[in-house]
C-alpha cells in the first residue's frame, strides 16, 4: 500500500502526518517511521470523527498512544482547516473535543494556530501517580529525587511531572534524564510513564525542556510547555495571563486564565509543513520504506524565526 505522509513540526517537535481510517497496525507504522527518520519524534494520525470535524490520534516513537499531544495538534489543526476551507474547529482527542483557530500568519510567513489544552487535573489518579497516599502533589520537593527541587504532577490529560530548577541545572541535562528513564520503565510511582520537565524563568517568561514518555527528549513538548506555564503561574514566577515559553525548538504563548476554581489554558505557536512524502508499506509484515521527498520551504522561514529567539534559548542549550 502507498501512503501519503506530510512530515510537520511544533517547535521542532516532529512527526508524520497521515490522514486515514483508524487500523491497528498505525503504532508500527509509528516504530518504522521514526526507525527510518530519526528527526521524527511521532506519528499524527488525522481520522474521520462522528463529531468533530476530524479525529486525532497520536503514537510516540516507540509505538506506544498518547492521549494529546499539544504541538502535533496545531499541526493537525492546520491540516483540517486548509482541508475544510475553515479558519477554527474542534478536533476530537482519545479524552476531549477540542478548540483549534487558524492565527495570524507571523510577519517571516510562519503558520499560527491556537489550541485548547483541556482537561487539567491534578489528581494523582488521573496520571495515574502513586506516591502513599497523597491525592495531589503541588510545588513540593519529591525527596526520592531532591530535597531542593519543587515538583508538581498534572495531567492536561496526558501525565506530567514538572520541576522547577534554577536556569544554570538546564545546561545539564543528566538528572533529569536519569529520573525520567526510571518512571518510563517499570517503577512503584507512574504505572504508565510520565513526561518529565525542567522549567526556568527565562527573560519575560520560561524556558521548559521535557523528557517524553515514549520518545525520550524532543525541542518541545506542548502539553509539557502549557502545563510548565501553569506550574509557573501557581508558583508566582510569572503572572497569569499569556506566558512566553521558550524551548530548544523556538517558542511558543501559553495563555494560562484562572476560572472559578479551574483553569483554561490554551498553546499557540507555529504549525510548520517541513516536506511531503510517500511510504510503501507492508501492512502485513510492518515494512515500508520512505520512498520521496518534496521540501515545501517552509523550514527556512522557521530558522529565521529561531534565530531570533536563540538570545535566550541559547542561555539553556
Ligand atoms: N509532544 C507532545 C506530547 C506527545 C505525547 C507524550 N509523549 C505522551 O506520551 O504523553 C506534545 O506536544 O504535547
Amino acid at each position: 500500500m502507498e501512503l501519503e505522509l506530510l512530515k510537520v513540526h511544533g517547535s521542532m517537535n516532529t512527526f508524520y502526518l497521515l490522514e486515514a481510517e483508524e487500523h491497528e497496525s498505525h503504532s508500527r507504522l509509528a516504530v518504522e517511521l521514526c526507525r527510518q527518520d530519526g528527526s521524527a519524534d511521532g506519528l499524527l494520525l488525522v481520522a474521520p470523527s462522528q463529531r468533530a470535524a476530524a479525529k486525532m490520534r497520536v503514537f510516540n516513537r516507540d509505538g506506544s498512544e498518547a492521549s494529546m499531544c499539544g504541538n502535533g495538534l496545531r499541526c493537525v489543526a492546520r491540516y483540517v482547516c486548509e482541508r475544510d476551507g475553515i479558519e477554527e474547529a474542534v478536533i476530537e482527542t482519545m479524552k476531549a473535543d477540542l478548540h483549534v483557530k487558524k492565527e495570524p500568519v507571523l510577519e517571516d510567513g510562519i503558520e499560527m494556530y491556537a489550541v485548547e489544552i483541556s482537561p487539567v487535573s491534578f489528581r494523582l489518579e488521573d496520571l495515574p501517580m502513586a506516591y502513599g497516599n497523597h491525592s495531589e502533589w503541588i510545588l513540593k520537593p519529591l525527596p526520592f529525587i531532591s530535597a531542593e527541587i519543587p515538583f508538581t504532577a498534572v495531567a492536561v490529560p496526558n501525565p506530567h511531572l514538572i520541576g522547577i530548577v534554577p536556569a544554570v541545572m538546564q545546561k545539564d541535562s543528566s538528572h533529569q534524564k536519569e529520573w525520567a528513564e526510571l518512571f518510563n520503565g517499570p517503577n512503584e510511582y507512574f504505572a504508565d510513564g510520565v513526561n518529565v520537565s525542567y522549567a526556568s524563568k527565562a527573560g519575560e517568561g520560561i524556558f521548559v525542556r521535557t523528557f517524553e514518555r515514549g520518545v525520550g527528549f524532543t525541542n518541545a513538548c506542548g502539553t509539557a510547555m502549557t502545563a510548565s506555564a501553569l506550574v509557573s503561574c501557581l508558583a508566582g514566577i510569572v503572572p497569569y495571563g499569556e506566558v512566553a515559553v521558550y524551548n530548544p525548538g523556538g517558542m511558543v504563548k501559553c495563555s494560562v486564565l484562572q476560572k472559578g476554581g479551574s483553569f483554561e489554558l490554551r498553546l499557540t505557536g507555529n504549525a510548520t509543513y517541513v516536506s511531503r512524502h510517500r511510504f510503501l508499506w507492508e501492512e502485513g509484515t510492518g515494512e515500508g520504506r520512505l520512498a520521496a521527498s518534496d521540501e515545501l520551504g517552509e523550514q527556512a522561514l522557521y530558522e529565521k524565526f529561531i534565530e531570533q529567539v536563540s538570545a535566550i534559548t541559547h542561555q539553556f542549550v
